[in-house]
């Protein structure tokens, strides 16, 4: 106002004089200055696309200058310019460079850039075509870099990021300050520091306006606290895609034991759903066609790729889920028969490590490739409640008692009823529970426990297959996750892969199951003849390689600790059954003893 009425009284003044009031503009003066600095400014926002022309000038001057001075150096331009080009191919994703195409790219740009200024370098960047392969390499090379998605999402990101002084001004957080940003599949996430007294509960308040503020679309953001729990620090998370929207291939084994959390896929805010096995059963609920196989697979990639685990599985619909994973699976029971072998011998080896670690005074069994945890995976429990209902004993004794031992079930089924789960204490004792889309509401308490439902739990909401909430020590609120895809060949190939580096059972399980084995094909033996016959042993007429005789001489020539079962085994060529059978009946008879667990020598009096 004031200065509007000085210019008033000003142009009047000058009229006064005679002269017309205008404006002066020295052109001259002001804008190159402008110019420079608009440019500059450009420069520098455009930097990521103008790299190419860059480097094309930063070769032409190098080109020229190393010409002139040292044209001798050629050969260790090239000779640096290969080395880098291999360093980059191979160890390339150390440095970000992430997908295979990423290090080709880098590779070619770096021998082409190589191989160019060592020949501007020899012979002048005028020599032959030497102009025209700069032009044309540059622009057939700057393509790629164009067109490359995350460059270009990585650029956007920079150009959000310095913008964020204006944001913060604008939704009501002036001072905030990016401190550093990551870029991936989804989107982007940064941590941010908050000015003196502001809270993460204020940036919460104002996610709407901060979606506004970027752009982006709503439900796009997400605050989270960092993970030193600073409360003048907050991470922000910007989806720019779905997560879930379309199916997400699985990017392969996230573990290596199973002391570690197995990635199942990612939550809607794309952080990875990661779940403990270790010391945990599983339950993993949902309707036909709702992902449930899918998840199985997601657990069987990343258990395969554990060589502290030993796999077992139970698959009553022939064995159709499973089968693709027969290599990487120690035992696979296929009929009711054989399901009830199974886990009759997984309750002696949870025994048989419980005795042993009582025996040394110790509580856990620690898994290690040589004394391996013991997973235990049931497809369509409900088919085995079904088919053989005397199992269930066994499974309850491995629920209640399996996890000190590191013996988990992880048991997949539809509609886990009691009827389904058997009357025992199964389902009471998963610790992880999954579940995928089920089609009464009811159904999500059974999944995934009393009162779930009432409390936000709708998995019956869940609307795509492999979308699945779980429950957990660490998830205890509900989140959809969207289960890694793994398609046939993946399945396959990955099962190939791992298949070489499975670990066996360890002597302790070995050991109780052989005895449990020995127990079953005894008893007719046994009952029905007498023991000395029943062994066939003392007869030393009888040819020099016949296993008995073999087995005896063994037995009587074994040292004070015994010897082991497997010698016994490689002595006499013949089975572990038939080995335990002989000695069951030589023991009954008094004339071997088992010094300690799977260790054997003849009594006393036989032995030499
Ligand atoms: N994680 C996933 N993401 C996208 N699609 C999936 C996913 N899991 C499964 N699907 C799709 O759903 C179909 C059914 O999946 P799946 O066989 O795993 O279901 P299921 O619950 O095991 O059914 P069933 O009990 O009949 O075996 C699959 O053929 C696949 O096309």
């Amino acid at each position: 106002m004031n200065r509007g009425r000085k210019m008033r009284r000003h142009a009047r003044k000058m009229r006064g004089y005679g002269l017309q009031p205008m404006v002066v503009i020295n052109h001259d003066e002001r804008l190159p200055d402008l110019a420079a600095v608009v440019i500059a400014r450009a420069l520098w926002r455009y930097r990521s696309e103008l790299a190419p022309l860059h480097i094309l000038g930063t070769l032409a001057i190098g080109g020229t200058v190393l010409h002139a001075t040292r044209p001798g150096w050629w050969p260790y331009i090239l000779g640096a310019a290969m080395a880098t080009a291999w360093a980059l191919g191979a160890f390339g994703d150390r440095l970000g460079l992430t997908s295979r195409g990423e290090r080709l790219y880098a590779a070619t740009v770096t021998v082409t850039v190589g191989t160019w200024l060592a020949a501007a370098t020899a012979y002048g960047i005028t020599a032959w075509h030497l102009p025209h392969a700069l032009a044309l390499g540059g622009l057939v090379l700057a393509v790629p870099w164009w067109a490359h998605r995350r460059r270009r999402a990585r650029v956007r990101v920079d150009r959000q990021l310095a913008a964020w002084p204006e944001i913060a001004q604008a939704v009501g957080l002036a001072g905030s300050r990016v401190q550093s940003a990551v870029v991936d599949v989804w989107g982007w996430r940064a941590r941010l520091a908050l000015a003196r007294g502001q809270t993460l509960a204020e940036v919460t308040a104002k996610i709407p306006a901060i979606e506004s503020a970027l752009g982006t679309h709503r439900g796009a953001v997400r605050v989270h606290p960092t993970r030193d729990d600073r409360a003048d620090r907050f991470e922000l998370r910007v989806l720019t895609t779905d997560p879930h929207a379309d199916a997400i291939a699985w990017p392969g084994p996230s573990v290596e034991t199973i002391a570690e959390p197995i990635d199942l896929g990612p939550f809607e805010d794309a952080t990875a759903a990661r779940v403990l096995l270790l010391r945990r059963h599983a339950l993993i609920g949902g309707i036909a066609g709702s992902g449930k196989s899918g998840g199985i697979n997601v657990l069987m990639g990343n258990l395969s790729a554990c060589r502290d685990v030993v796999i077992w599985a139970i698959d009553l619909k022939r064995g159709m889920e499973l089968r693709p994973w027969a290599r990487c699976i120690d035992r696979l029971a296929t009929t009711p028969d054989q399901a009830r072998v199974l886990l009759r011998d997984a309750v002696a080896v949870l025994e048989a490590r419980a005795a042993w670690l009582a025996g040394r005074g110790r509580r856990t069994w620690e898994p290690t490739p040589d004394m391996p945890a013991l997973v235990i995976v049931i497809d369509e429990y409900a088919e085995l409640a079904d088919d053989a209902p005397e199992t269930i004993g066994d499974t309850d004794s491995i629920a209640r008692r399996g996890r000190a031992v590191a013996v988990t079930l992880v048991a997949a089924t539809q509609r886990p009823t009691q009827k389904a789960m058997g009357k025992g204490a199964v389902r009471s004792q998963m610790d992880v529970r999954m579940s995928f889309r089920v089609r009464e509401r009811r159904d999500v308490d059974l999944i995934l426990g009393q009162g779930m439902l009432a409390t936000g739990w709708h998995a019956h909401a869940l609307n795509a297959p492999g979308k699945f909430l779980i429950t957990a020590p660490e998830h205890d609120t509900p989140r959809r996750g969207r289960a890694y895809l793994l398609t046939d060949a993946t399945v396959a190939e990955t099962a190939d892969r791992h298949a070489n580096n499975r670990p066996g059972l360890d002597l302790v399980s070995r050991t109780a199951v052989e005895e449990a084995h020995a127990g079953l094909h005894l008893q007719p033996v046994s009952t029905r003849t007498a023991p000395k016959e029943a062994a066939g042993v003392g007869t030393r007429d009888e040819a020099e390689d016949d296993p008995e005789s073999t087995l005896w001489d063994m037995l009587t020539g074994a040292p004070v600790e015994g010897t082991p079962v497997a010698h016994l085994v490689n002595g006499t060529g013949m089975s572990r059954p038939w080995i335990y059978q002989r000695l069951r009946a030589l023991a009954d008879a008094d004339r071997v003893i088992q010094v300690s667990r799977g260790r054997w020598r003849a009594t006393g009096e036989h032995s030499q």
